[in-house]
């Protein structure tokens, strides 16, 4: 199974809400443009219990809704246009497609740049075996997804079709020029008044488009944004949004930034967090699917989770990043950190590229070799396994086994890298 090195942990899991509060013009940001742009400034909505709440008594909530509400694929539309869709697309004269269909808020230009991929439409991979998962509840996580059978690293444990797929500035999507009011309005005034345009706009998605099925267990989903001034439909998004890496509107920012869109699935969106993962997640603009791979071999009966976080920071930065989902996570790494810890996070890539390099460079003595395999030891003992960054170090000692002629390991670190490719 292939996994990407690309797939930067920061995108695993962001709150997916962010208001774009960049100066240039939603109209501006449309322009496709498949090379890396500037990063753009966000602000973090508010979470946790906020004061004040409800927008500034003299705005009157537009409540405007997208101005193409059609399940058909149809994709010539204004660059800017706001477009509520199913994808695939669908025809009600034909059987529904057989792997679903997501409901999509969608920028027009967005919209026809999946459609006109040359690699659309793809079917949702199958994974192999019988079923090797099961939701129920947790004792202290709400509910949580689990082993039900032995699974092996690198092992499709899950594909499924979302059941929503939203931009990140929703809440400004249908009407940009409302971002004028962040000079009358204060910032936080301003978030309230995103949020509840944006709520004014999923009520209308939800409750009159989604299907009946996909809303009952849309509106099922866990809210961890209930005192902040979400409504509860962009509660339940910003708690359960899955970052789409590789979509865009306009030109490729950094992927955890505003441009980009998020995801809220059936099963996934029941996934729990740990700072020690087990798994890992890849979209798949083709299928447009979510699918879930192990991270590393994953005993019957174990919960599966992943980390909603960015892996190599402090413990104390990883608890700040996960505020907004409401809990402290107790995870081995949390609370056994230490200092030594918390250096061994922030500098893991560091050290995996020093490691990459001086391999390059023609290191080949068994001394380093030692190094490599005292560092891959440091790494799984405090489930770095699951960074991204791993897989580049087992490749690293690949190649030095390879140089000091010790082939048979060398064969066996390739394999165990393969096991972390996307
Ligand atoms: C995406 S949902 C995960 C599924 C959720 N447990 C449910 O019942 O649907 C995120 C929410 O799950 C809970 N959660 C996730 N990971 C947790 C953890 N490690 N410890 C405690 N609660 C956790 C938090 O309430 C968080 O807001």
């Amino acid at each position: 199974m292939k996994r990407g090195f690309l797939n930067s942990s920061k995108v695993k899991k962001k709150p997916l809400y962010e208001a774009h509060t960049s100066t240039e013009s939603a109209q501006e940001a449309i322009q496709d443009q498949e090379k890396p742009g500037p990063t753009l400034n966000v602000i973090k909505l508010p979470f946790g219990k906020v004061e004040n709440r409800g927008v500034p008594n003299d705005y009157k909530v537009s409540g405007l809704t997208p101005t193409e509400w059609s399940h058909n694929a149809r994709v010539d539309y204004d660059p800017n246009q706001a477009v509520m869709t199913t994808i695939p697309p669908r025809n009600f004269n034909m059987p529904p497609n057989p792997d679903g269909h997501s409901t999509w808020i969608v920028r027009g230009v967005t919209k026809a740049k999946v459609l006109n991929r040359p690699g659309y439409p793809k079917v949702v991979p199958k994974p192999s075996g019988p079923p090797a998962y099961e939701v129920r509840s947790t004792p202290d996580m709400g509910m949580g997804v689990f082993a039900t059978r032995d699974i092996a690293a690198g092992e499709l444990i899950l594909a499924e079709r979302p059941l929503l797929v939203a931009p990140r500035d929703i809440g400004m999507m249908v009407d940009p020029s409302k971002l004028m009011l962040r000079e009358k309005y204060s910032p936080d005034e301003f978030k309230q008044i995103t949020m509840m345009e944006c709520e004014k706009l999923l009520e209308f998605v939800v409750h009159r488009y989604m299907e009946p099925e996909h809303r009952e267990a849309f509106l099922a989903l866990a809210n961890s944004h209930q005192e902040d001034g979400s409504g509860p439909l962009l509660g339940i998004i910003r708690t359960n949004g899955y970052g789409i890496e590789g979509l865009f509107d306009g030109p490729k920012v950094n992927e955890w930034e505003s441009n980009t869109y998020g995801a809220i699935v059936k099963v996934g969106s029941r996934i729990n967090h740990s700072c020690r993962p087990n798994i890992n997640h890849k979209f798949d603009l083709d299928a447009f699917c979510l699918s879930f791979f192990a991270e590393r071999d994953i005993p019957s009966g174990k919960q599966l989770s992943y980390s909603y976080c960015y892996m190599g920071q402090s413990a104390a930065d990883r608890q700040a990043e996960l505020a907004p989902y409401g809990f402290s996570c107790t995870c081995p790494s949390c609370v056994n950190a230490t200092p030594e810890s918390d250096k061994l996070r922030t500098e893991h890539e560091q050290r995996i590229s020093t490691a990459e390099a001086s391999v390059a460079r023609g290191a080949a003595n068994k001394a380093t070799f030692a190094s490599l395999i005292d560092l891959k030891k440091q790494l799984v003992e405090e489930g770095l396994d699951a960074s991204d960054a791993y897989p580049k170090l087992l490749k690293a000692i690949s190649a030095l086994c390879g140089k000091l002629g010790m082939t048979a390991e060398e064969s066996k670190y390739l394999k165990d890298m393969k096991n972390y490719v996307l």
